[in-house]
């Protein structure tokens, strides 16, 4: 007899006539069918494993045992990494990130710096043979790192970092040191507890003078019993918002002595006399900080559909109020405020997702005419790594938050798995560059490419400007215009604003902190015309049915209004918008919230999330959301007895002291 499988009655109508074939959203999603193959099959290997399953929800473990359970998992997941039925770095992204890793390793993996961090910065840093020595060691898990840049003074100004490794010619060593309080390393994921190597990042004084800092491969602790080497202190650093199995930790150094070949030294060289060799650009040991630029913009993306996932089923299964006087209840859901919360988020989605593709698309380009010595492609580069890393992690952490509340109360527990998600996500806007240090970086290349009328590809529109009649036009192709136009506006106002504070007798630097609020906004529109276009560009681009090419077409639409009814001011003043163009977009807007509301179930269907990866009662496919919610508070340990001790000690007590 097979066992009939639950389905919330709302939800099973919701999924009845889906106009297009989720498979084929799935598909697109994921770059083809063989890879959503490949991904469930990964899925299903990782996920049907016991040994990998929680025994209590992580949140009623101590601190210590919540890292040492992780750990133990982490481990296991390595093991299992042989046997994959995906290739090792497929396996590797999906554990490492957001998806199928967060299933298991819900706070965060130990290990996982060793791979997004360490590794790269072997391959990117390291010689030929320095990459022979350490990366097979590395890929094998013989040895574990961590990439030890911030300090407990400087995090962002890495001119300003502390750290000192001094070479001495007599040993042909270098010597490290922390010269401060303030010069020990803080915030290094995994260094507390996990790893045993760190590239460490630290100022390089050689003849006397310093050269600025550069990456040096450290053991930290000994390879068989873990005790950190002399003159290596060593520890983690305490809970956190989130992210707390990530064992983040503090490190410092008593003039500890490595050899001169444990510099990387793939760009720049000390010789054994202690002669310096530059590099060919100053900025290519920031390099690994712009590969996880990269991969961040995809992971935050991912983040942002769970909680888009979550969310939006909860609120077809939830009911509340009264819509129709005398009505059934209705299905939240059915809330034009609800879908103005929701369907925004879930359109973002799409849009972060092409945009961050165009942009690992260009992260390889540019590294393989690098690996040739052509850095012509890096300033780009740098430009649109910062600025799509601080949009998406900005965005995605508002939008998460907008979901959490509009799941109500129930958003607000902890098995909702939104305070996890959002912890995440947040993250990211501090980790790998500050937001809005990065978008004043940004900033700084839009200005030189406004004024000196040369830039990479994506700034070209700001040196070919644009020809024709300046009319309004609201087709998506319109539209991206207006994003244009409000992009090349808003560089022009910030310029104009450093050359009036230079009138002003401001010198630039000054004319420059004097600016950053309009700098700041020009960089952010730089940012939003990029998502635009490559939403409106990508579908254009691509092969899809025509009913999967309409509900695509619809969310964009939606998503490129919703940014200009957001900052309709910035459109207003450089894009010639008028009030009655605001009035039209604003009710092509909810025409387009009416129009998608229908099928939000069957597209955050198509992402096909499995329950595990949504880790939430509220989102689980079924919509059995209620039973969930109960059996989540069974596990409570408070809830083993009917009467805590904690009541005969304290409670009773008081309640008998006639106070
Ligand atoms: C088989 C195994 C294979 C391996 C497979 C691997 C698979 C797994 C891989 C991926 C997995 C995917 C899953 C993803 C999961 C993702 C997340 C999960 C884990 C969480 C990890 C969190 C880790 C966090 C780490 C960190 O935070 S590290 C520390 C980061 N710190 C920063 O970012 C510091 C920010 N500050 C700066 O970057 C800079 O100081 C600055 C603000 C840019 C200014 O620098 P400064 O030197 O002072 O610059 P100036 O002198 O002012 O010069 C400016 C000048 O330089 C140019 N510039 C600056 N930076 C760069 C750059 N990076 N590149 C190129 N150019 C640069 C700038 O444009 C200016 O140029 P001009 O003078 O020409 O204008
Ligand atoms: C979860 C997490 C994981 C991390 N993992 C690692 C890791 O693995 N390895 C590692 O080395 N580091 C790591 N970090 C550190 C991280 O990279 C830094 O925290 C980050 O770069 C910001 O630096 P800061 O903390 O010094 O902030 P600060 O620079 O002190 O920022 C404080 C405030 O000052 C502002 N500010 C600073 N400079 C400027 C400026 N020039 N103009 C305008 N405003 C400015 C900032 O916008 C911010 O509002 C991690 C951090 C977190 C939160």
């Amino acid at each position: 007899m097979t066992k009939e499988i639950y389905e919330n009655p709302d939800l099973k109508k919701e999924r009845q006539n889906c106009p297009f074939n989720k498979e084929e959203i799935t598909n697109f999603l994921d770059g083809g069918k063989e890879k959503t193959t490949e991904r469930r099959q990964l899925e299903t290997y990782i996920l049907s494993d016991e040994q990998l399953k929680d025994a209590v929800p992580m949140e009623y473990l101590s601190h210590a045992d919540k890292y040492a359970e992780e750990l133990r998992k982490s481990c296991l997941l390595m093991h299992k990494l042989a046997d994959s039925p995906a290739g090792q770095v497929q396996t590797l992204r999906a554990l490492m990130g957001a998806g199928l890793g967060s299933a298991i390793l819900k706070e965060g993996n130990p290990i996982a710096l060793h791979y997004v961090m360490f590794i790269p910065a072997l391959m990117g840093q390291g010689t030929v043979e320095q990459q022979a020595k350490w990366l097979e060691k590395a890929y094998n898990l013989n040895i574990i790192g961590t990439y030890a840049q911030t300090e407990l003074g400087h995090g962002t100004f890495l001119r300003g970092l502390e750290t000192k490794a001094t070479y001495d010619p007599v040993t042909k060593e270098f010597v490290l040191e922390s010269p401060s309080l303030t010069a020990y390393k803080w915030w290094p994921g995994s260094l507390g507890k996990t790893a045993n190597y760190a590239v460490v990042m630290a100022q390089l004084y050689t003849k006397g003078k310093c050269e600025g800092i550069h990456p040096f491969m450290v053991q930290l602790r000994d390879e068989e019993t873990h005790e950190p080497l002399p003159g290596i202190l060593v520890g983690e650093i305490g809970p956190k918002l989130g992210m707390n199995t990530n064992d983040n930790g503090y490190l410092g150094f008593d003039k500890v002595r490595i050899p001169r070949e444990q510099l990387l030294m793939k760009h720049s060289q000390v010789l054994e006399d202690g002669t310096y060799v530059k590099p060919t650009n100053s900025k290519l040991s920031y390099g690994t900080m712009v590969f996880v630029r990269v991969v961040v913009c995809q992971d935050v993306t991912v983040n942002l559909r769970k909680a888009v996932t979550i969310a939006t089923r909860y609120s077809c299964v939830r009911r509340q109020s009264e819509l129709k006087p005398g009505d059934r209840e209705p299905q939240v859901m059915d809330y034009q405020a609800q879908q103005h919360k929701l369907l925004p988020p879930l359109a973002a989605t799409f849009g972060f997702q092409l945009a961050a593709d165009h942009l690992w698309n260009l992260y390889n380009t540019a590294n393989n005419s690098m690996e040739q010595g052509d850095m012509e492609l890096l300033p780009d580069l740098h430009g649109l790594s910062c600025a799509l890393k601080a949009l998406c992690s900005s965005e995605a952490a508002n939008f998460v938050e907008t979901c959490r509340q509009s799941c109500g109360g129930h958003g607000y527990m902890s098995c909702s798995n939104f305070p996890r998600i959002y912890g995440q996500v947040t993250a990211a806007i501090t980790y790998e560059g500050e937001n809005t240090v990065l978008w004043l970086q940004v900033a700084r290349y839009l200005v030189k490419t406004r004024k000196e009328k040369s830039g990479g590809l994506s700034v070209k529109y700001l040196i070919d400007e644009e020809k024709g009649p300046r009319t309004v036009d609201t087709t998506p192709e319109g539209i991206v215009k207006l994003y244009r136009r409000v992009a090349v506006g808003l560089v022009d106002i910030a310029i104009a604003e450093l050359e009036n504070n230079s009138r002003k007798g401001y010198a630039p630097h000054d004319a420059w902190n004097h600016a950053a609020v309009h700098l700041i906004k020009a960089a952010q529109a730089h940012a939003r015309l990029f998502v635009v276009e490559s939403f409106v560009d990508s579908l254009k681009g691509s092969r899809l049915s025509a009913p999967v090419r309409a509900i695509l077409s619809q969310l964009c639409e939606l998503f490129i209004i919703y940014w200009i009814l957001d900052r309709s001011g910035d459109f207003f003043l450089c894009a010639n918008l008028k009030k009655e163009d605001l009035l039209q977009l604003n009710s092509k807007y909810v025409q387009l919230l009416a129009a998608i509301r229908p099928q939000a179930v069957n597209i955050v269907d198509s992402f096909d999330l499995r329950d595990e990866i949504l880790g939430s009662p509220l989102g689980c496919w079924d919509g059995n959301v209620y039973q969930r919610l109960f059996d989540e508070a069974a596990k409570s340990p408070l809830n083993q007895k009917n009467v805590h001790e904690s009541f005969h000690k304290y409670l009773k007590p008081l309640l008998k002291s006639n106070l």
